[in-house]
């Protein structure tokens, strides 16, 4: 065990499972307007895989981040279904759950952000152990009572994205290489079948975001959805195994890196083409 938690985050220790391509999400008909005269997204179908690593590309307010927080029920869709599944089978539709059936869906589709979300004051261990509120009462996490498990897991986690050494330092003196780590950890305490990353190396320096990307990749390999909105093109070629390409709020591409013409980016990007790493 002890040789297990000083493997770092080029072999992962976190409790795995078996990888698998089951469908876990399919997503029919989604569209949002902010007011009937702002559409930001129509017409929105895919399906989500186990184990993929997708990302979602798009001009500057193309929807990306919207669509992600659709799909763990922090924006409400203003049409359409997202539906989740359980034992292959249908299980429910994300834009209907009730408020407690809500707080299940969002421990089962983890997001991480740009900007982190940790709670600056508190320590790294601490944040990453609030990954479980969800499962914990608020009582317990106030006084911060986690069960042993939890810590042993919150500690593989850590020591896993190499930033055990920081556990006991507040959040707030950590580089934004060192929180994007510790908020995936903190995302994957709470065992997601979905991990949803809204740009979440877009601050970060070159060896920082291969860092992520990588965390990121070896989460999907353990059969754990992954779908991260990127500016970089380079980086979805290096590492994502499908990209969804949305322009005017509606989906123009889905399928491989491999697929994504110039005249594609083009199309997607317009002027703003020579903006991105391509
Ligand atoms: N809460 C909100 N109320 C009204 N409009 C919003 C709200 N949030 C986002 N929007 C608008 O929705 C559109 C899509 O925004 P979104 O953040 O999803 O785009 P994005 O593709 O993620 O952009 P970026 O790459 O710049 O982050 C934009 O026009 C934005 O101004």
């Amino acid at each position: 065990m002890a040789q297990a938690l000083l493997k770092t985050v080029t072999e992962p220790v976190y409790p795995l499972r078996p990888a698998a391509k089951h469908k876990v999400l399919s997503v029919r008909g989604l569209g949002k307007a902010w007011t009937p005269q702002q559409r930001v997204l129509d017409e929105i179908n895919f399906d989500l895989h186990a184990g993929e690593l997708v990302a979602v590309i798009g001009r500057s307010g193309a929807g990306k981040s919207t669509l992600l927080h659709m799909l763990n029920g922090t924006i409400a869709a203003s049409e359409g279904a997202i539906v989740n599944y359980r034992d292959g089978s249908e299980h429910q539709d994300v834009t209907r759950l009730s408020r407690g059936e809500m707080r299940q869906w969002r421990s089962e589709c983890g997001m991480i952000f740009q900007d982190f979300c940790l709670v600056p004051r508190l320590d790294v261990l601490t944040n990453v152990l609030l990954g479980r509120l969800s499962q914990t009462s608020t009582l317990k996490s106030f006084f911060k009572i986690f069960a042993d498990s939890d810590r042993a897991r919150a500690i593989e986690l850590l020591q896993w994205m190499n930033i055990l050494p920081q556990a006991l330092q507040r959040a707030e003196n950590l580089s934004g290489g060192q929180m994007q780590r510790v908020a995936i950890c903190r995302a994957l305490m709470q065992q997601p079948n979905i991990l949803l990353a809204d740009e979440p190396v877009a601050s970060l320096d070159p060896k920082n975001t291969r860092r992520i990307m990588a965390a990121l990749q070896q989460v999907s390999e353990q059969g754990i959805s992954v779908m991260v909105n990127l500016h970089s093109i380079e980086l979805v070629h290096n590492w994502c195994t499908r990209v969804i390409g949305i322009q005017q709020g509606r989906i123009i591409y889905d399928g491989a890196p491999s697929g994504l013409t110039e005249a594609l980016l083009q199309r997607l990007y317009g002027d703003e083409i020579n903006q991105i790493d391509h």
